[in-house]
């Protein structure tokens, strides 16, 4: 089972509808991204990339399909226990951040819910050693070891993000799926944050990066998916994607591309 798993496609959604007052937010959404295969996701305001988070996170449901095939399959597998899930692919999300905003939880008990795919710690929820010493490198990998006591809703922006990823980290998954993670981060701690990213990746965790700013594009991340109105504008390759005119009809506004180093960037005309 664990072989078959390790070789099927990291996430494979096929044709999936999200409707809201019966307007579609995803529209017949067909999706594939291969193991070990880092993506960002890139796509306008309204464009679906949140829906398409909670989709995958299973926290919304797409229509399905008349003869019972799976639309949403993550690994392979499309029944999933969400606390089996999130031991295989951390979520960072933007509901996540509102939820924790206003928690009285300390940021070490915070990282320890990861372990039971909850908000807090919960009387039944049994913490051993081990998940102890694995939450406390959680978060001297993210470098807030020293927040550790702090309870998170008094926490910067920066320093909450931090340890937000380190709850997604405790349980070492395969994969992490980011929603806008550089949202209200300065420039040095955004800098700081997508070398930890980098980080990530060069020790084999997948990056799916949900983001608007070419900017926030590691350089190990090869994979652009483009959304629009719900559906799948383009995908491919950075070459290709990242180019003025395919970012411009993206944005709706003429821009042009440069290239920083081993990163992309956009002027706007
Ligand atoms: N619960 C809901 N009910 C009705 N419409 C919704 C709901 N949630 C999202 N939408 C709409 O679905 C569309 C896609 O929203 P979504 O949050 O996925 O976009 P996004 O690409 O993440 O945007 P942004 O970059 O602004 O965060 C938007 O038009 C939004 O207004």
């Amino acid at each position: 089972m664990l072989r078959r798993m390790d070789t099927s496609p990291l996430l494979s959604i096929d044709r999936a509808t999200v409707l809201r007052d019966g307007r579609p937010l995803l529209d017949a959404l067909t999706l594939d991204i291969a193991p070990g295969q880092h993506t960002a996701i890139l796509g306008p305001n309204g464009s679906g990339k949140s829906t398409l988070v909670k989709l995958i996170e299973r926290r919304i449901y797409p229509l399905v399909h008349d003869d019972g095939s799976p639309v949403v399959r993550v690994f392979g597998r499309d029944r999933w226990n969400v606390a089996e899930l999130r031991s295989l692919l951390g979520v960072v999300s933007s509901d996540l951040r509102r939820e924790f905003e206003t928690s009285s939880e300390s940021a070490l008990n915070t990282v320890l819910s990861g372990f039971f795919a909850s908000m807090t710690l919960g009387l039944d929820h049994v913490v051993d050693e081990t998940m102890l010493e694995r939450a406390r490198q959680a978060l001297e990998r993210v470098g807030a070891a020293h927040l550790a006591d702090r309870d998170v809703s008094t926490l910067s922006t920066g320093e909450a993000r931090r340890v937000l990823i380190a709850r997604a980290l405790v349980h070492r998954p395969r994969a992490l799926l980011l929603d806008e993670p550089c949202a209200g981060l300065d420039p040095g701690t955004r800098r700081r944050f997508l070398d930890l990213l980098r980080d990530l990746a060069q020790s084999g965790t997948t990056l799916l990066l949900v983001t608007h700013h070419v900017e926030e594009i590691v350089p190990e991340i090869e994979h652009v998916v483009m959304l629009r109105d719900g559906r799948l504008h383009a995908q491919g390759g950075k070459a290709q994607l990242l180019d003025g005119n395919a970012l411009s009809t993206l944005f709706d506004w003429r821009m042009d591309v440069e290239r920083h180093g081993e990163f992309y960037g956009t002027r706007l005309r």
